[in-house]
């Protein structure tokens, strides 16, 4: 028998609830207990490692980093676990409880005194339900504050096993969903659903694809993944690292306290605008822009800039030999510009060196074109003894003897050795090669396709022509912010160019006389020429945070390596274009993914070919095979699971009936989530003119302040102007919301209201939303009732929608 009492008086004692609460707390205060023990534990191997390096040999060193890092993990994750450390219970079938929390938590016997949310133990606590109990005829869910049980709910999963035990709760969980919202994302480890702990546990390999509506969990369940990965397979994800990739720097900052929260610091998250060290997006193309800047064609676009020469380029060679002068004009400088691009793919940087040798080449074949050896020895006055004499003078062979090893095209030819030789060390050689090859950064690259002219010639007939003028215009001057997509560009042409070459690292003499050596730079190979004294030892001796912060170390805006992972979160994964995919795939080749996404919410016109490149990237690079296994077939494709989350947790029933609503229309194949909690608050649809909507939304987020506690956004249409002037290409109604007008809107509001744009708005959650005009959002892009829909469904309490267009009241309220 079992009893289902809420908080009903029942004694002396209190509540039946006040005394399982405080069975529930003797226990949670044991385990802190033992909590406290673990982390004066963890400290004091700290301060061995210490003590130990004092002994100073390098050996002691070693040791020393490797036991402070692991000892300053442990204390981390330990102090993580000081809130809420204990938040579930489940009753077995066979009389046996079994307590989960945030950290695992041993008594100094090694009994188990609260399991690690992540470890299989605890998979119970997630996935029984009443259908498929599991064994486990009681799960209790602790709500704790600090270190202190302030709510208990029991879920009763086998009633017939029951047999006396007490079974408390008021829909905490249903509360839960409710709560206030603070501006940012909290973890959900006590309450995850079944579903979504199918999705957090899934096989770590392959790929695991998460679809779901707005508000259905997809990036909470992402983040506990990532948190439930490094825990199971530390070795693999914590060596190589896992990348979380979300669409923006405001929803970077809004998920940003989750992972820490379960213990993670180790995953790197980055919005797609900060994915290329020393780039940073501070704006959002219109869409328009946006799509051809996305798109594939870009990729042949970017070869053929980079191709191009560069700008300042000298078009004439000019060098003397003997009297005699060899030019290479601009046909023969772009025939040979054009071949060392054929040949270098992906490390044109690295190039200048293959570069000199075809210049050595042409001018050689020049030189001999235009009579150059019979005029430089008639100007010598020499006879045929006159190569022989330079060539000894040069400590070189005589022709009568062996042909010297020769410098040029390796064909041993004395002569064209000596005309290299003499060449190489002409100024006017050098100063060519370095203004002819310089090394490219990827911004400067990009920065020249400001220019239409130069934009147009790369362009060819693969972009639009009537889309070149507002796409260079978007990348004139130094100064014109980079928006999202122009970092997946620069991406590329970081690939495109290559890594200039890596400073020598081995210690050379002195070469002042070596005339390829220009500012400390042997500007053939790009070796730096190192004359201080290097100490490799001492170098090596570093700690696992110095050499963090070196593979991180950015070098006059060139990456010096990028970063490979070897697990991607992609989020809000619906609006990636092609080109970001393929600036993930760069940095997942060998990598397992986790992908999230909502289709209905995709702001991206041609989702089929930013499908082919998410496969693309998908697909990888497996590792090379090698000798006889070349020929055997291609490995099987990685393997995929698929998921689909069909609950949503965000919005009341009454917000989710106006999305709803909105994705009929955007949608009407697509089926919206079903949203659990009722508010019997409706949402708000109010007509105004145009001109008042501005002081309308001030008004509707004033009157919010007082109904709810937490966030308020109020969400507006895109600014068409922030890119760069590209007002040209917006054909919707006029009303421009740039920053300006935002900063009016926001204007001395507490900070707990967020102006923000629908773009920003993705995967945010407010308790209270205003939407302003959603017939200018509609209208904005091919794909706009999309992006309304995603703004739509960002409050979980109140939502006022603002319009000048009274048709917009019926089709959000009644549909
Ligand atoms: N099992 C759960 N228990 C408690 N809260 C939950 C649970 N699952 C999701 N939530 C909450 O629901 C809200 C929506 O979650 P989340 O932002 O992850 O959804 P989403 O599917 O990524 O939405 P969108 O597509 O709009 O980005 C968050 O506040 C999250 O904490």
């Amino acid at each position: 028998m079992s009893s289902q009492v809420n908080g009903r008086p029942t004694g002396p004692g209190g509540t039946v609830k006040d005394r399982e609460i405080a069975v529930e707390q003797r226990y949670v205060d044991t385990a802190y207990a033992r909590l406290e023990e673990m982390r004066a534990d963890a400290q004091a191997m700290i301060r061995e490692g210490y003590r130990q390096s004092l002994a100073g040999t390098k050996a002691s060193l070693v040791d020393r980093d490797a036991m402070v890092h692991q000892a300053a993990l442990r204390v981390q994750a330990l102090d993580v676990a000081d809130d809420g450390l204990v938040f579930g219970r489940l009753d077995l079938a066979s009389r046996e409880a079994r307590y989960i929390g945030r950290v695992g938590v041993r008594t100094s016997e090694h009994d188990s005194l609260v399991i690690d949310w992540r470890a299989p133990a605890a998979e119970d606590f997630y996935r029984a339900t009443p259908e498929d109990p599991r064994g486990v005829v009681r799960r209790r869910v602790l709500h704790s504050r600090g270190h202190t049980v302030v709510d208990l709910e029991d879920d009763l999963l086998d009633p017939e096993a029951a047999d006396g035990m007490t079974v408390v709760g008021d829909g905490a969980f249903l509360a839960s969903l409710a709560r206030t919202r603070e501006g940012a994302m909290r973890d959900i480890v006590a309450t995850i659903q079944r579903e979504q702990d199918e999705v957090i546990r899934a096989p770590a390999d392959g790929t695991v694809l998460v679809r779901g509506a707005p508000g259905t969990g997809k990036t909470a369940v992402a983040l506990h993944r990532v948190a439930y990965l490094l825990f199971r397979h530390r070795r693999r994800f914590g060596s190589r690292g896992v990348l979380v990739v979300g669409p923006n720097r405001r929803f970077t900052a809004y998920i940003e306290r989750v992972l820490p929260s379960l213990g993670e610091g180790s995953a790197t998250l980055r919005s797609l605008g900060d994915l290329v060290d020393g780039a940073t997006a501070t704006v959002h193309d219109t869409p328009r822009l946006a799509r051809v800047k996305g798109a594939e064609a870009m990729v042949t676009v970017l070869r053929r800039a980079v191709a191009d020469h560069a700008p300042g380029a000298p078009d004439e060679l000019r060098v003397v030999f003997k009297g005699v002068v060899v030019t290479l004009d601009r046909a023969r400088l772009d025939r040979i510009r054009n071949e060392v691009h054929r040949r270098s793919r992906g490390s044109v940087n690295a190039a200048r060196g293959r570069a000199a040798e075809m210049l050595l080449d042409a001018l050689w074949r020049r030189f001999a074109e235009i009579g150059g050896p019979e005029a430089a020895e008639a100007e010598e006055g020499a006879e045929a003894g006159l190569w022989n004499a330079i060539l000894a003078a040069d400590g070189l062979a005589s022709l009568d003897e062996e042909p010297a090893r020769g410098n040029g095209a390796g064909n041993g030819d004395p002569k064209r050795a000596q005309f290299d030789a003499r060449v190489r060390e002409q100024r006017a050689f050098t100063d060519f090669l370095v203004a002819w090859w310089p090394i490219r950064r990827p911004l400067d690259v990009l920065r020249s396709l400001g220019d239409p002219a130069r934009l147009r010639g790369a362009a060819g007939r693969d972009l639009d022509r009537a889309d070149v003028e507002p796409l260079a215009a978007s990348w004139a001057g130094d100064g014109a912010p980079l928006s999202y997509q122009d970092v997946a560009l620069l991406d590329e042409l970081d690939a495109l160019l290559g890594a200039p070459p890596r400073p020598s690292r081995r210690r050379r003499p002195p070469s002042e006389d070596d005339p390829f050596v220009v500012d400390g730079v042997n500007i053939l190979t790009g070796e730096e020429v190192v004359d201080e004294t290097w100490e490799p030892e001492m170098q090596e001796l570093t700690t696992s945070m110095e050499r963090l912060e070196r593979s991180r170390r950015v070098d006059d805006g060139v990456v010096e390596e990028r970063p490979e992972y070897a697990h991607l979160v992609v989020d809000e994964a619906q609006d990636l274009s092609p080109m970001q995919w393929r600036m993930l795939g760069r940095r997942g080749r060998q990598a397992s993914w986790t992908i999230v996404e909502d289709p209905a919410q995709s702001a991206w016109e041609d989702l089929a070919a930013a499908r082919r490149a998410m496969e693309a990237a998908l697909g990888g690079e497996r590792p090379a095979s090698r000798g006889r296994r070349r020929n055997r077939k291609a490995p099987p494709p990685r393997a995929r699971h698929e998921y689909e989350l069909t609950t949503n947790y965000r919005n009341s029933t009454e917000i989710a009936a106006v999305s709803a609503r909105v994705l009929a229309r955007a949608l009407p194949e697509a089926r919206p989530a079903r949203a659990v909690r009722t508010s019997g608050i409706e949402p708000v649809v109010r007509v105004v003119p145009e001109p008042d909507l501005g002081p309308a939304a001030r008004a509707a987020v004033e009157e919010l302040l007082d109904q709810v506690e937490g966030t308020i956004g109020l969400i507006v249409p895109l600014s068409l102007e922030e890119s760069g002037g590209q007002a040209s290409l917006f054909d919707g109604p006029a009303t421009a919301w740039d920053a300006a007008d935002r900063d009016r809107l926001g204007a001395g509001l507490p900070e707990r209201v967020q102006v923000l744009d629908v773009l920003e708005a993705k995967g945010l959650e407010f308790d209270a939303a205003v939407i302003v005009a959603p017939e200018t959002v509609a209208a904005q892009s091919p794909r706009g009732l999309r992006v309304l829909y995603v703004a739509v469904s960002r409050a979980t309490q109140r939502l006022t929608v603002l319009t000048a267009d009274p048709r917009w009241k019926d089709t959000l309220l009644t549909g």
